[in-house]
């Protein structure tokens, strides 16, 4: 067992607030394999692995790599399973909550901010707010693209809270379009899903819009 195992069962179990899916982190994070590779790569582009400054890094990019990629090891049907008796039935939104996640093409990351709402369903049952943005780490902290995180957070509350609608709307800067490539820095990338009522509503859609811009 290395010492870095209690750390990412933490990380896990933060994000989900306890458990990681029954799975020992050793089976689904080799450390030592990110290190190796890490050392690898210093090599390649001429740096000196065995250097003071560089010495302890392919340690600390495993850990990094473990803590970045945790949502792999997150079931996010089992964030969202607390829920309150409310009797609510208008819209819940949770906005500005920060995303940082790692673009699937370079794995460099990409930032910003995630607004999520729902109807609650007919039972007027509603989830914590917390479990909201830790479903957003849950996906977020994985290889991505940024549409897919949107859609899977929308569709794992619309599987999981059973409501009369969902909308999810996702605004981010990926820093492999500002600090490389064709280098735009500033630029945004806004991302949106909808299910339910906000598919079939324009004015369900539009209020949630004003919510989330503050209109
Ligand atoms: N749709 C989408 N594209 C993304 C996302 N993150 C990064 N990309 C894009 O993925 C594409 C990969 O393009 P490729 O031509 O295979 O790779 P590349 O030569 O490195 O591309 P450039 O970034 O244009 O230099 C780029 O256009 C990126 O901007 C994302 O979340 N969603
Ligand atoms: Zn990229």
């Amino acid at each position: 067992m290395s010492d870095a195992e209690p750390d990412l069962d933490h990380v896990a179990a933060r994000l989900i607030g306890g458990g990681i899916n029954g799975r020992p982190v050793e089976d689904t994070v080799d450390l030592k394999r990110i290190e190796a590779a890490v050392r690898e790569i210093l090599v390649a582009v001429g740096e000196d692995p065995d250097r003071d400054g560089l010495r302890s890094t392919p340690e600390r990019v495993a850990r990094a790599y473990a803590e970045m990629f945790a949502g792999l090891r997150v079931d996010p049907a089992r964030v969202l399973t607390t829920s309150f008796e409310a009797g609510h039935d208008e819209i819940v939104l949770v906005k500005d909550i920060e995303v940082y996640s790692n673009c699937e093409h370079h794995l460099l990351p990409f930032h910003g901010v995630a607004h999520v709402g729902y109807i609650p369903g007919s039972d007027g049952r509603i989830t914590g707010l917390s479990k909201l943005a830790r479903l957003v780490d849950a996906y977020a902290r994985r290889p991505q693209v940024q549409e897919r995180l949107t859609s899977q957070i929308a569709d794992t509350m619309a599987e999981q809270l059973d409501p009369r609608g969902v909308i999810v709307v996702v605004d981010c800067e990926h820093l492999c379009m500002s600090m490389r490539g064709v280098r735009k820095p500033g630029a945004r990338t806004v991302t949106s899903a909808v299910r339910g009522h906000f598919e079939r509503s324009v004015a369900a859609r539009n209020e949630a819009m004003s919510l989330i811009l503050g209109h």
